[in-house]
């Protein structure tokens, strides 16, 4: 892309807070001006080596700290500039100094993200890659940490990146077609080419269908309580969190708001919500929280649908599990309209080891891993990105003429380059950079 940053940035890339170690990241044209400022003379490429830190070395003036240094002379680097590392010692007071140095010798902070932007913009990642970075740093679970970095090793943009190579091959065959129309092009070349976008589209489509399971794992799982008042939802959730998460009592209509608490189930995020009880009221607040509740219940993955004792449902959400609590009390049916109801009580533990097997099972059917072993789309973006080329694709089957065909293509083309950042994506930029913190 050609294009070069001019200012050199800098950014402490280790939280802030009581620790041994921090790493100062420094980037851009200036870098080695400015390590020579610091330490005298430039070490060696990529060895970390002991140097004193001066304000400014050249005057003896200010010893700032003893630390680790690495030079990354571009283009090699992580930015593909000329940058350095300082492992200083975590003192705020070090800390301060040091970027007191830094911009004394002409750097400034970096904004959230601009390392892994500069990354990008010098050709070192693609945008699917450098939002795998962003969820590597975020990653929590061992799921999110394997996708990320698969994501960020590049897995998700060669599958793209394969795409846009056959659907140059089909434009390249579309163009023979249009260059060529009154010679007696085989009817073959048409058919094949026909046939190589059915296939495409089916591809597409198949991610798109798989993609659910990568958004899950990279968001979380999300559960939502729902059932009757005093079904016993709220004491689910607390003992799902393992604390009072929630407020429990025999008053029907306790829980109004949903209330949401986070854990981890076989290594995957997931997200329980708690909901109020479905009843018809004449309370105001409670109707607000039953409208929740059922808001709630459309966008979770999963609901845990809760009766106790005999008050059994007339109907069953969708894929939900059924839950009938309070088997202290008196037993609860095998099955309600076909559903298996898994008997617990939150009251004497019963049920609850299977409970959580259950659930657990669930998650891992939710994340799967594709059956194919293909990477997995983990963002709305590349649901989006994924749809419209698809969509053009399923266009250029319906155009009688070359010409409109062709444009079709470009345009599922385009879609494809939206996607990975090959193509028109400056008002991209901002929205997928923006969500990284500084110093990365
Ligand atoms: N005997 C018995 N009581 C239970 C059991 N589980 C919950 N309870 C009691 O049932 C009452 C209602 O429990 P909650 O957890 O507040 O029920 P909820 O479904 O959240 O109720 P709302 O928020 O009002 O919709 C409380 O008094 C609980 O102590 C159980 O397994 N056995
Ligand atoms: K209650
Ligand atoms: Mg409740």
């Amino acid at each position: 892309m050609g294009y070069q940053n001019e200012e050199t940035i800098f950014a402490l890339s280790t939280g802030l807070g009581r620790a041994a170690i921090a790493v100062m990241r420094v980037s851009g044209p200036e870098s080695a001006g400015l390590l020579g400022r610091l330490c005298g003379t430039l070490p060696p490429s990529r060895k970390a080596v002991l140097r004193r830190l001066w304000h400014d070395a050249s005057l003896r003036d200010n010893l700032l700290d003893e630390a680790l240094v690495l030079w990354f002379p571009g283009p090699n680097s992580y930015t593909g500039e000329d940058g350095f590392e300082l492992h200083l010692h975590a003192g705020p007071a070090v800390i301060k100094a040091v970027a007191q140095a830094l911009v004394a010798g002409g750097a400034r902070p970096a904004e959230p993200g601009e390392f892994t932007r500069r990354a990008f913009t010098n050709g070192r990642m693609d945008l699917v890659e450098a939002e795998g970075v962003a969820d590597l740093v975020d990653a929590e679970t061992e799921s999110q940490r394997k996708l990320a970095l698969a994501q960020s090793d590049g897995a998700l943009s060669r599958l793209y990146g394969e795409w846009a190579e056959r659907l140059k091959r089909i434009l390249a065959h579309q163009e023979a077609l249009i260059d060529f129309p009154d010679e007696d092009l085989p009817e073959e070349v048409e058919q094949g080419l026909l046939n190589e976008i059915h296939a495409l589209i089916a591809a597409m489509q198949q991610h798109i269908q798989d993609g659910k399971r990568g958004e899950r794992i990279r968001r979380g799982v999300v559960f939502a309580i729902a059932g009757p008042p005093n079904a016993g939802k709220s004491s689910l959730l607390n003992w799902l969190a393992d604390r009072d998460a929630a407020i429990v009592s025999p008053v029907a209509g306790t829980t109004r708001d949903a209330i949401e608490v986070n854990g981890s189930l076989a290594g995957v995020r997931v997200t329980f919500v708690d909901t109020a009880g479905m009843r018809e009221t004449e309370d105001a607040i409670e109707a607000e929280g039953v409208k929740r509740a059922l808001f709630h219940v459309k966008q979770a993955d999963c609901v845990l649908q809760m009766f106790a004792g005999d008050m059994l449902p007339d109907n069953v959400f969708p894929g939900a599990l059924l839950i009938g609590n309070k088997t202290d009390l008196g037993p609860v049916p095998a099955k309600v309209l076909d559903v298996p109801v898994l008997p617990v009580s939150l009251q004497t533990g019963e049920g609850l080891n299977e409970l959580r097997a259950v659930l657990e099972q669930k998650v891992e059917t939710l994340t799967a891993q594709a059956a194919s072993g293909a990477p997995l789309l983990t963002r709305a973006r590349h649901e989006a990105g994924v749809k419209e080329a698809c969509a053009c694709l399923q266009q250029a089957l319906e155009q009688e003429w070359p010409e409109m065909r062709g444009e079709e293509l470009r345009l599922a083309m385009r879609a494809l380059g939206r996607l990975t950042g090959h193509v028109g994506v400056e008002d991209l930029l901002d929205a997928v950079f923006g969500q990284f913190c500084i110093g990365k």
